[in-house]
């Protein structure tokens, strides 16, 4: 099984009256990492520096063979290289443009640029891929939870990512749209083969994703469970 994920990295976040201690590190062959652990125990932190929106004090990161980041020779890989997408708990989706636009917009290469022909054909595969061509006139304010979560999917997914970081992507769902947003992400998953690392609270999504399971308390991983899937 080649290396999926390669992460050794320290960070101390200080604020006036704390210090926080992130000391990151794992390897994963696998392409279903889930992390999990308590509030503030720096999950959050660990994903953003992979995503490359936080510099790690030391360290280095590898995706799927591919150095993002090493202090030792100053390898610094910018956000938008990373070719990471990163889907954060409330979606984050931009409110004035629509469903189409809000898929294409990882896809314009510049300010007021016409989209290309394979850009349109993109935007168009992930609208049928999510069953979201009703409603791919509408604005994130008049969609449900469930199709806001596709909406974003579809739009970290369009610019064909080399993988996929979760933050907690089922926890603004009521139960039984989790339910059935688990079970589409985990086919789509398996469809383009993508690695994916999820951060979570919940044990069902554990149980769902976590092939192979982080346990995060305290800035560190300090245990690791390797599932017999
Ligand atoms: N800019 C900052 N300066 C100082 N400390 C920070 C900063 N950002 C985050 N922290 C601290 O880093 C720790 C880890 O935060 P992080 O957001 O990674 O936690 P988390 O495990 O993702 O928590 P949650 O599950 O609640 O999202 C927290 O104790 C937080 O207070």
């Amino acid at each position: 099984m080649s290396t999926q994920f390669k992460v050794d990295i320290h960070k101390t976040l200080r604020s006036a009256d704390r210090e926080f201690k992130l000391h990151a590190r794992f390897e994963s062959g696998s392409q279903r990492v889930v992390v999990y652990g308590s509030s503030g125990a720096g999950k959050s932190q660990m994903m953003k520096a992979v995503a490359g929106l936080m510099t790690p004090d030391s360290g280095r990161i590898e995706l799927a063979g591919r150095c993002l980041f090493d202090s030792s020779t100053g390898v610094n890989v910018p956000v938008q290289q990373r070719k990471v997408a990163y889907l954060f708990q409330d979606y984050a989706l931009f409110p004035h443009l629509n469903v189409r636009q809000n898929i294409g917009f990882g896809l314009q290469r510049g300010w007021r640029n016409p989209l290309s022909r394979a850009d349109s054909e993109a935007i168009r595969y992930w609208i049928n891929a999510f069953e979201l061509g009703h409603v791919a006139h509408q604005y994130p304010h008049e969609l449900s939870g469930g199709q806001r979560q596709r909406v974003a999917l579809a739009r970290a997914l369009a610019p064909q990512p080399d993988a996929l970081l979760l933050d907690e992507p089922f926890a603004a769902l009521d139960p039984g749209l989790r339910e059935r947003m688990r079970e589409e992400l985990g086919a789509l998953q398996r469809r383009l083969a993508i690695p994916m690392l999820m951060i979570t609270h919940d044990p069902e999504d554990v149980r769902a994703f976590g092939e192979h399971v982080l346990r995060m308390e305290n800035g560190s991983i300090f245990h690791v469970e390797e599932s017999a899937a």
